[in-house]
């Protein structure tokens, strides 16, 4: 019998909704690459409801109990004494989510010597050592595509809410009883005309700049992988050979690539200054991507003329992390990609998952990050280690 460690966020501060506000959520059967979405044997839950925290664990408490294996889910993940870290020695699967990551160092995998699998209920798997996993072999596999359209409609409602002022326009209306129309108007302008760029053109890259398409706009990107000629043409896409051509072109930078070496610290002061005076930043991807302190004095200098996203480093964000307070930013907690839309989908791909490692069949292909001691599947064209 296995033993499955898992980690999700705190429940409601308020308890879990008495009812819902909607009914149902809409039934996908294929992401637009064509995959289908999850095909579990069964599921524990309906879809539209809280899994994602503590309380609901991913649906996956029945299946798993039933079956006879441990099943421990905690939102405590910090430090020696924490459950994670008390539970891990000897766990053999542990489920964690980019929302709020355990962070699954090399000092923790050596730790653990029964962990095969690291689930990634999400999409991103840099909470996970991937060096230390390819060394240790443990699996890593994560539900890829769950979200990745949850994500690419966050960052278009996010480059929108910046380029016209959409939040210190609504505080006027909520925080204030007058009818201050120049106050809203002073910083607020049409995305029509501006170059827009996506800073990797994977799944979520590509699903942002379909969307973005019909704004009247000049779409670029940059990403290792160049995509298909009829793509290009499709959308009209300008490509740049790397991200510092890309940056100087465009009014609107949104990234999408994975945290790894390659990625790390990559918007830093010199690229951020070499952005036209009033760009906007958006970063749905990982905080890490960019260097903090230079957003900060990037907002504060006028360079940058709004930022936002939804991801921080560490999560969670300590009291005083400054893109709490910084102005001309739209900053929201992780939620980008655990929509309740998006966890219907990313819980039965992690039961997926398990069901196929507990019986021993392959695991899609496509899940797979790290397997058998490289990385693999999705994993060996998006990451290095
Ligand atoms: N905010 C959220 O809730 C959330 C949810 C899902 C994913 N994400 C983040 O978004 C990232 C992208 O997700 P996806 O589904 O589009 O992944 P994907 O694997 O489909 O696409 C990643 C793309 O990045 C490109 N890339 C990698 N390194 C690069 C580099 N150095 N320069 C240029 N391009 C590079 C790859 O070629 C690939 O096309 C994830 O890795 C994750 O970190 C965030």
């Amino acid at each position: 019998m296995a033993k499955i460690l898992c980690v999700l966020y705190d429940d409601p501060a308020d308890g879990f909704p008495p009812r819902y506000a909607r009914d149902d959520i809409p039934t996908i059967d294929r992401y637009p690459d064509g995959q289908s979405t999850p095909t579990p044997e069964g599921l524990d839950f309906r879809p539209g409801e809280l899994v994602g925290s503590v309380s609901g664990g991913l649906g996956l408490r029945n299946f798993l109990e039933r079956a006879g294996h441990e099943f421990v889910v905690t939102s405590d993940k910090e430090g020696p004494d924490s459950v994670f870290e008390r539970e891990l020695p000897d766990a053999d699967v542990v489920i964690s989510q980019p929302f709020w990551p355990a962070y699954l160092t090399s000092d923790l995998i050596a730790k653990a010597p029964r962990l095969r699998l690291a689930i990634t209920a999400g999409i991103g798997s840099d909470h996970v050592d991937l060096k230390a996993a390819v060394e240790n072999k443990v699996t890593v596999a994560e539900a890829t595509y769950s979200n990745s359209i949850s994500v690419a409609e966050h960052a278009v409602m996010q480059i929108l809410a910046l380029v016209r002022d959409y939040l210190p326009a609504h505080r006027l209306v909520t925080d204030d009883r007058g009818w201050h129309i120049a106050d809203a108007a002073q910083r607020s302008y049409d995305l029509e005309g501006m170059a827009v760029g996506v800073m990797a053109a994977g799944r979520i890259g590509v699903a942002v700049l379909r969307r973005l398409a019909p704004f009247d706009v000049t779409l670029h990107y940059t990403d290792k992988n160049r995509l298909p000629i009829e793509l290009e043409e499709e959308l009209n896409l300008v490509f740049h050979e790397d991200v510092r051509s890309l940056a100087s072109a465009v009014d609107v930078l949104s990234i999408h690539a994975p945290l790894h070496p390659e990625t790390k610290g990559l918007f830093d002061d010199e690229l951020i200054g070499s952005m036209k005076r009033g760009s906007y930043l958006v970063n749905t991807a990982r905080a890490a991507i960019c260097d903090r302190d230079a957003v900060v004095r990037a907002v504060e200098s006028g360079r940058l003329a709004g930022y936002a996203g939804d991801v921080w480093y560490p999560q969670p964000p300590p009291a005083d992390h400054p893109w709490r307070n910084m102005p001309h930013q739209g900053m929201t907690p992780h939620v980008s990609g655990t929509t309740l839309s998006a966890q219907a989908r990313y819980a039965a791909a992690t039961r997926e998952i398990l069901e196929n490692w507990l019986a021993g069949t392959p695991i899609r292909d496509e899940y797979l990050i790290v397997d058998q001691g490289h990385l693999a599947g999705s994993g060996s064209r998006s990451y290095t280690t």
